[in-house]
């Protein structure tokens, strides 16, 4: 007989990972040891998935090497290339991400492979490829194009100018970079254990980074992000704390508050309120920042509830020209760094991870020919 199931496995320890930790009493999140509020504003992220999926900050020459392999691989393949206007037109963002990711593996020259090299080639190959891909995606639904990658701009600033179609203010591509760094690695999230889930088969690279994309989609997960925006949107200035109110009385889940880990702020979360400040204030127009800030006040005092990192993300992403419907592939532009880099650690050290369950259905049933049923 199996033992009583912990309900969405809270709290059990699934992995052992170098990668990433959290302080959930405190607040605090490291990644390979470095806190995140030393990292936020200063390293870039390009050297955060260097830092992710090669194991240390990288040095001028290794960051120089990682960013030509960078941009060496984010070229798509042929499959994508041949496909992604008619899955534009039938397919979600996210459910976009899932078949062109899957299909990008069809092309890649280690698809046969999972050695540790061959694995640390795709995980720089699909870092590159993720904000390429959504980017052609958003271009070819909007029947527009992008401009090509400028070898000499981070991932950030190609980013912003392939989606908003502008050359993007310096700060912008600064803060941008910050939010990618934040949202780069976070221990066993929902999507980051599908992929190892995944991975722990001895399944390849590109599987376990489709399961992951299709975890991360869901609104408890990452698609939090963009329902955040449609609740901002949907409320107008004078009517937040009513409706926040009305929502919660009425059993509601508000959009962005809650974690599974933090019983405290979200580091992450006290960055995305600066950021969105300070985007309020340049834009000149703080409507969404008053909001949100209202939102957080009512929330807390009513649930005691704090932003997670999807929360201030949301009008970070607006105020930067992103569309609401990219919002959760922006947070796997960045997490696919994270991802990959626990795919190889699984395979690394493997084992298949097969949990038990706990038998609740009928017993003792008697099987008849299906004309006496
Ligand atoms: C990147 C990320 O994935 S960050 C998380 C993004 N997701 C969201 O923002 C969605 C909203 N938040 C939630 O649904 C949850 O807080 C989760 C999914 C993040 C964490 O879930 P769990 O740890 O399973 O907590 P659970 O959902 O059981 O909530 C515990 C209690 O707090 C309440 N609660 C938790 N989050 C919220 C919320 N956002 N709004 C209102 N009540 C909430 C629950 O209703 C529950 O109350 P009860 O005990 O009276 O039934
Ligand atoms: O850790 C989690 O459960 C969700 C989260 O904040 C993340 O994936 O960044």
């Amino acid at each position: 007989m199996a033992d009583k199931p912990t309900k969405g496995l809270a709290d059990v320890v699934a992995a052992s990972t170098a990668l990433s930790d959290i302080d959930g009493k405190a607040g605090r999140l490291f990644y390979r040891g470095y806190d995140i509020h030393d990292l936020a504003g200063r390293a870039t992220f390009e050297e955060t998935a260097h830092l992710l999926q090669r194991g240390k900050l990288p040095n001028r020459a290794e960051l120089d090497a990682y960013g030509a392999e960078l941009a060496r691989g984010r070229e798509l393949g042929a499959l994508v290339s041949a496909n992604i206007a008619e899955i534009a037109e039938k397919q979600k963002p996210m459910e976009a991400l899932r078949s062109l990711v899957s299909l990008s593996g069809a092309d890649d020259p280690d698809k046969d492979s999972i050695t540790p090299d061959a694995n640390l080639r795709k995980a720089a190959r699909l870092t590159a490829q993720q904000p390429l891909l959504v980017a052609r995606f958003h271009a070819a639904r909007s029947g527009g194009s992008v401009p090509d990658p400028d070898s000499s701009l981070s991932i950030a600033a190609n980013f912003l100018l392939q989606v908003t179609g502008r050359t993007p203010d310096p700060r912008e591509v600064e803060i941008f970079d910050e939010c990618l760094v934040l949202h780069a690695d976070h221990t066993m999230n929902a999507s980051t254990f599908a992929a190892r889930v995944c991975a722990a088969t001895l399944s390849d690279m590109h599987s376990a980074i489709v399961a992951a994309i299709g975890t991360l989609k869901g609104p408890l997960h990452g698609g939090a992000n963009e329902q955040v925006m449609k609740t901002l949107e949907s409320l107008t200035s004078g009517s937040v704390a009513q409706a926040v109110r009305d929502k919660l009385a009425s059993g509601e889940k508000i959009m962005g508050f809650g974690h599974r880990v933090y019983k405290t702020e979200d580091p992450r979360a006290t960055h995305l309120r600066r950021m969105s400040a300070e985007l309020a204030e340049s834009s000149g127009d703080d409507t969404y920042f008053r909001m949100s800030k209202e939102m957080e006040e009512v929330v807390f005092e009513t649930k005691g509830l704090y932003p997670n990192v999807d929360f201030y993300a949301a009008s970070v992403y607006h105020y930067l020209g992103i569309p609401t419907d990219l919002f959760t592939p922006v947070f796997s532009i960045s997490r696919m760094s994270g991802w990959t880099a626990h795919v190889i650690e699984q395979h690394a050290d493997n084992r298949l991870i097969r949990p038990d369950s706990e038998y609740i259905g009928e017993t003792d049933q008697k099987w008849k020919p299906v004309d006496e049923r």
